[in-house]
């Protein structure tokens, strides 16, 4: 289990600029982030095979495969949090180590210590860890910033709360309220609606949504296919190996879902989400 305190990448500085100037939206026409020949390997066993993506700027895309297809591997391996074997990563054209503060990470909430004796609005200005600087000078204006990520999230009421009290869809609203916190380009989110009820996919699908809208870029691995055509635009499919990727409309087909589950998928469950062949 990981302490939160690990699982920060640094915020860019300037808390107090409105989060709608992101320099993504005036800087590069590289895409968000561009994935070439990406291998992952556990103890010799291959769990990423030379996966290609090109993410583009502004997208909101879902990376999906079965359990154990790579999915979660990818994002850390995106992020440098485990080993490449080889490939390349560029965020905004850039290596990663020039760009990783325009990077914010959402962990699967199964991955994080919750235990960590910590409260929420803490954990919130984890996220402006970079300008807090070596002392972690924490000003009025930082709080109320923290408070208003919060807010975002309709979490405000429970700044004062200890993580460990927190019910599971309350947990994973306050990491993403750290995640805008950090006021990054390109936000990579692990399964961000596992285990929350119907309200808090809503809030959530909205903040991310808001968070398109002002030309950032939302990567999440999803598991529910149902809802991929109406919360995406862009979609990874893999399973080891890259399926498919593009354009929802034109990559989330029947034959690549196929390709992509193999017998896991049943006829009737692909009859259900009414896809093109
Ligand atoms: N730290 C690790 N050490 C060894 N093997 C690992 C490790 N993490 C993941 N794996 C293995 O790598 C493969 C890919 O795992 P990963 O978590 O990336 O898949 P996933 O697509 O995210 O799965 P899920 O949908 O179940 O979360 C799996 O076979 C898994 O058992």
């Amino acid at each position: 289990m990981t302490p939160p305190l690990e699982l920060v990448t640094p915020a860019p500085a300037g808390a107090g600029a409105p989060l709608a100037q992101s320099a993504a939206q005036s800087a590069t026409q590289s895409p968000a982030l561009s994935i070439s020949g990406l291998t992952v390997s556990y103890g010799g066993k291959p769990a990423v095979f030379s996966v290609d993506a090109t993410i583009p700027e502004g997208a909101m895309a879902a990376i999906i495969g079965p359990n154990g297809a790579g999915k979660s591997t990818l994002l850390k391996a995106t992020l440098g949090i485990v080993s490449r074997l080889s490939g390349r990563v560029a965020v905004f054209g850039k290596p990663l180590e020039q760009s990783r503060h325009r990077i914010a990470y959402v962990p699967q909430r199964a991955s994080v210590d919750w235990d960590f004796p910590t409260t929420v609005a803490d954990v919130v200005l984890m996220g402006l860890n970079r300008e807090l600087g070596l002392l972690g000078l924490v000003r009025r204006s930082h709080r109320a910033f923290a408070r208003a990520c919060l807010d975002r999230v309709g979490m405000a009421d429970f700044a004062g709360r200890q993580i460990g009290q927190l019910s599971g869809g309350q947990q994973q609203r306050v990491f993403l309220a750290r995640a805008l916190a950090q006021k990054a380009d390109l936000y990579l989110l692990d399964e961000p609606f596992a285990g929350v009820d119907a309200a808090t996919e809503r809030a959530i699908v909205d903040v991310l949504k808001t968070l398109k809208a002002e030309g950032r870029t939302v990567v999440c691995v999803h598991h529910d296919l149902a809802t991929v055509a109406a919360y995406f635009d862009h979609c990874l499919m893999i399973n080891l190996r890259k399926i498919a990727e593009g354009p929802v409309a034109a990559t989330f087909t029947q034959a690549n879902l196929q390709a992509t589950y193999g017998g896991r998928l049943a006829g009737s469950h692909l009859d259900q989400l009414r896809l093109p062949a």
